[in-house]
């Protein structure tokens, strides 16, 4: 039997599949990484954490593996989206990654604005400048850390740092490339124009590839360390909604993903580049060869729920903390959350909205208030899913992934929120999975990621919409979306009391 390894650098941690040519998944390692969140709205990590957890991960994985190493044929990336590796001409890492979930930049998106203009933005990248998107991170160290920019020899993207540790070679793929506001979407290029009207040297920009290129093997040495052979065929990889919407089956028009990780993403494939959602969602290349997806993100969407088990009842797992939602009448007995604890991007572009727990009463219990902040989120992927329907999209049938998709109650409450089925697949590790799929694709074993895909991709379960907790949902998100009005104002004054 001949295997993949696909390997998912997240936000909480990094996910690695040992994938077999029927597409089961015979083994699986995750290694976490912390946070640092040194002032309030930025949120970066260690690059160097990521590699050496990865490496730790691949090594559990081949010690648990019975087989011939030389029989693990390829291995490919998904990471996490937008985070700012800044490398020196050694290629040595010059500061802690800047993640998509910092907002210190909303003066380097003004910034954009200013010297490039909307519409030439739009135009050329198909997106709007967001607080999250790599190049106002580039321009935040231009501004705040000239010292160290001016040794910068080169950007890349979480997973890209990753894979040149294991490989000795940089590369950066388009998926990844399209989420940092200077490559040109339609081209597969990078936008001179923005750099010039910026001034940042091109030069930084690494080469470009595509998902499935090969791109070397694994060196001698990661070899030695992790057990993994020098024979292993290394393939670039993707964004890790683009990796996840290909371990979703997310490769054809009318075909929509819900991913709950740390963020939370809707995503709806997108045969071409000439659809106009006028920026309320990104628009982005896809992993699949020429085609694209666009998708609307919850900035704290596991995190929300992370946050809350953390802050709030430590000592118990997810699925002790989530035992009793269940047994709780959809509304939450009338406690609304809304998950803005980093503020929100769609579709609400704040940096400064913050959460809020609304019509707190004395009978509420610890139930209500896991239950409260499950719908909070979901309620905020419903807006993600209302921008696509009032552009035309017909969303029946949504594919729902990530480390949410592993609690029933909650996949059920996607159902009635959505009013949509929700299709849960065996593995909910679609990243990892769309990593794997790459790696296969670029062996040689299927012709096309669509037939990877009819290979590889099981349903496990469909839960379908309960018609009395659709019309009950209905009315209260409703009552959710009136709250971001109802509380910018007072969080925008409460900004001066955060540190
Ligand atoms: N058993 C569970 N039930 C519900 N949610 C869970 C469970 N386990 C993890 N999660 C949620 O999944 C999130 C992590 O999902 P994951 O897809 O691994 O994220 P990432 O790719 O960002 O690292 C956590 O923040 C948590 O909120
Ligand atoms: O910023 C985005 C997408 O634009 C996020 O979706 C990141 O890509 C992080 O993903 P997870 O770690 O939550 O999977």
């Amino acid at each position: 039997m001949k295997y993949v390894i696909g390997v998912d650098l997240g936000t909480s941690a990094v996910k690695i599949l040992l994938v077999n040519q029927n597409g089961e998944v015979t083994e699986e390692v995750s290694k976490s990484y912390p946070l640092i969140q040194e002032k309030t709205g930025y949120s970066e990590q260690d690059p160097n954490a990521w590699v050496d957890q990865t490496i730790a991960g691949l090594s559990d994985l081949l010690h648990k593996f019975d087989g011939d190493p030389e029989d693990i044929e390829g291995v490919s990336f998904s990471g996490q989206m937008h985070g700012l590796v800044l490398l020196d001409e050694n290629n040595k890492v010059l500061r802690n990654a800047i993640l998509w979930n910092d907002t210190r930049t909303t003066q380097e998106c003004q910034e954009i604005y200013d010297r490039v203009g909307e519409e030439l933005l739009l135009a050329i990248t198909k997106n709007p400048a967001l607080e999250g998107f790599t190049l106002p991170k580039i321009l935040w160290v231009k501004n705040h850390e000239p010292e160290i920019f001016s040794k910068a020899n080169a950007f890349v993207l979480p997973k890209d740092y990753v894979r040149y540790m294991l490989t000795g070679k940089l590369h950066m793929e388009y998926s990844d490339a399209a989420g940092t506001l200077l490559l040109n979407v339609k081209e597969r290029a990078w936008s001179k124009e923005i750099c010039e009207l910026l001034g940042i040297d091109s030069e930084i920009c690494p080469p470009l590839v595509g998902s499935q290129d090969e791109v070397g093997t694994i060196t001698s040495e990661i070899a030695e360390t992790t057990g993994l052979s020098t024979s292993t065929r290394v393939f670039a990889g993707g964004a890790d909604n683009a990796c996840g919407a290909i371990g979703a089956g997310i490769l054809e028009e009318g075909k929509t993903m819900v991913s709950i990780g740390t963020s939370g993403v809707v995503l709806s494939y997108e045969a071409n580049d000439d659809k106009d959602f006028q920026g309320k969602v990104h628009y982005f290349n896809h992993s699949a060869p020429d085609v694209f997806y666009t998708m609307g993100v919850t900035l704290a969407a596991g995190y929300s729920l992370s946050w809350f088990k953390d802050t709030f009842a430590k000592d118990v797992d997810f699925d002790e903390l989530l035992a009793e939602v269940g047994s709780v009448a959809a509304g939450s007995n009338g406690l609304l959350f809304t998950p803005y604890i980093v503020g929100e991007r769609t579709p609400h572009v704040d940096a400064n909205i913050r959460g809020s727990f609304i019509g707190m009463d004395a009978s509420h219990e610890m139930k209500h208030f896991s239950r409260a902040v499950l719908e909070g989120i979901t309620f905020s992927l419903n807006e993600s899913v209302e921008i696509f329907r009032e552009n035309g999209k017909t969303i029946d049938t949504v594919v729902s992934i990530g480390g949410g998709a592993k609690n029933e109650s909650w996949l059920q409450m996607q159902a009635d929120i959505f009013n949509a089925n929700i299709v849960k697949l065996q593995s909910e590790q679609g990243p990892g999975m769309g990593a794997a799929m790459l790696a296969a694709f670029g062996c040689g074993w299927f012709n096309s990621l669509k037939d990877c895909a009819d290979e590889f991709l099981k349903e496990d379960k469909v839960y379908e919409p309960i018609p009395e907790n659709v019309a009950r949902y209905k009315g209260l998100f409703g009552i959710y979306r009136e709250v971001y009005g109802n509380t910018n104002g007072l969080n925008d004054r409460l900004m001066e009391y955060r540190d």
